[in-house]
């Protein structure tokens, strides 16, 4: 049975998600997958860093109380060392899960980098390194002959990337539309219930929704960042956050949105990018009061969709989690089922060459 070992990187919800995944389900994902997964190193802003390249006890670091250190544990250390950890683990592939930074991409952008420079395939849920040094990274990694697989970049586990990778090879491609941020719609929705926006925010972040600035999510900032991931992936373009133009939900109030609701209209963040006559994109990030009849408006909690505009098909729209701790842990894992299909195929054309 072929293994992959994994570094991961922040141990926060949806990295604790995954460990749990593994280790609750265990010889049945194995038999599933046809691989086996192992966690050989993890590291934390809080825990500091653990290295076992015989395999980690997850049931024994899941279960560690608030306070505690990996430090007392066999190959564990006060601080997190991700350089260190990262460039000398004996994993093959490097999961990362820390913060989405939304200026930079840092710290991430580097944990991506050194990963792939020493020769580890990386999967990530972290928006940063994707959307500001994604065609960096990209080519890094196939210079390094690894992969660079991030499908929970964009709308959790729904695999929105690689469907519209897959599924509209053969057409074009003109414009995206859609709910992409879980937070602010389950907000928006509680509020449309009477909750006062620091409460629904509060439920947010208890639901393991929010970032951990909840700022990105309310302002716009997190779509900013899944607008250019669209755009340059789905729609070739080769935009910035700079060229997104943003408005956020502080510019709608609990009475716009009770008037909207008295109108037959729901507020939603609507983030889009088009491609325009002369192939420049435009895009941007706004609220908008839509009529109920609208397919985005029926979008609800945490729900995302996106509705691609095509040339053969019209509009094609897919809808699913947006955000969640198990369902990013499942982008995840499909993820790391595209870098062991990578692999066997690799073996399969050496075996016939
Ligand atoms: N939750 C969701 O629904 C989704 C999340 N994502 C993305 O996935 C990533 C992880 O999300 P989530 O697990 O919810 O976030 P959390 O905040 O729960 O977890 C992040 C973890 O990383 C730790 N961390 C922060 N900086 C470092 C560092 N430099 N080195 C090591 N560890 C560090 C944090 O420690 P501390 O708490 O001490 O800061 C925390 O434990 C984020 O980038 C997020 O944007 C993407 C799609 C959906
Ligand atoms: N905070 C984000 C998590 C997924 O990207 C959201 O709420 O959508």
């Amino acid at each position: 049975m072929e293994r992959h070992d994994l570094a991961l990187i922040g141990f926060g919800g949806v990295n604790r998600a995954l460990a749990e995944l593994i280790s609750d389900r265990g010889s049945a994902l194995t038999d599933q997958l046809g691989f086996e997964l192992r966690v050989v190193a993890i590291t934390d802003l809080r825990l500091g860093s653990l290295m076992q390249a015989d395999g980690i006890d997850l049931a024994q670091v899941l279960a560690l109380g608030p306070g505690a250190s990996f430090a007392s544990l066999p190959g564990g250390h006060p601080e997190p060392r991700n350089e260190v950890v990262i460039r000398n683990t004996t994993a093959d592939t490097v999961v990362e899960a820390t913060f989405t930074n939304p200026v930079d991409g840092e710290p991430a952008v580097s944990h991506v980098r050194w990963a792939i420079e020493s020769g580890r395939n990386v999967t990530t849920t972290n928006k940063g390194p994707v959307a500001l040094a994604g065609t960096e990274l990209r080519a890094l990694a196939e210079a390094h002959g690894v992969r660079f697989e991030h499908e929970g970049a964009v709308m959790s586990g729904t695999p929105v990337l690689r469907f519209a990778e897959r599924m509209f090879a053969g057409l074009r491609v003109e414009g995206v539309q859609g709910i992409l941020n879980g937070t602010s719609n389950y907000v928006l929705g509680r509020m449309e219930d009477g909750l006062a926006l620091a409460d629904a925010v509060a439920e947010a972040q208890q639901l393991g929704y929010a970032e951990a600035d909840p700022t990105a999510d309310l302002e716009g900032s997190d779509v900013q960042l899944k607008v250019v991931i669209l755009a340059n992936e789905v729609l070739g373009g080769s935009i910035t956050t700079a060229d997104v133009t943003r408005r956020g939900l502080s510019t709608v109030s609990a009475g716009d949105i009770v008037d909207a609701a008295a109108q037959g209209r729901r507020w939603k963040l609507i983030g889009s990018a088009r491609r325009d006559a002369d192939g420049s994109i435009t895009a941007s990030v706004e609220p908008v009061a839509l009529p109920l009849e609208h397919p985005l408006a029926g979008i609800s909690g945490p729900t995302n969709a996106v509705a691609f505009d095509t040339d053969l098909l019209g509009t094609v729209t897919v809808s699913g989690p947006g955000a969640g701790r198990i369902e990013t842990a499942y982008a995840l894992l499909s993820d790391l089922i595209a870098i062991d299909a990578g692999r066997r195929a690799t073996v399969g054309e050496a075996a016939h060459a």
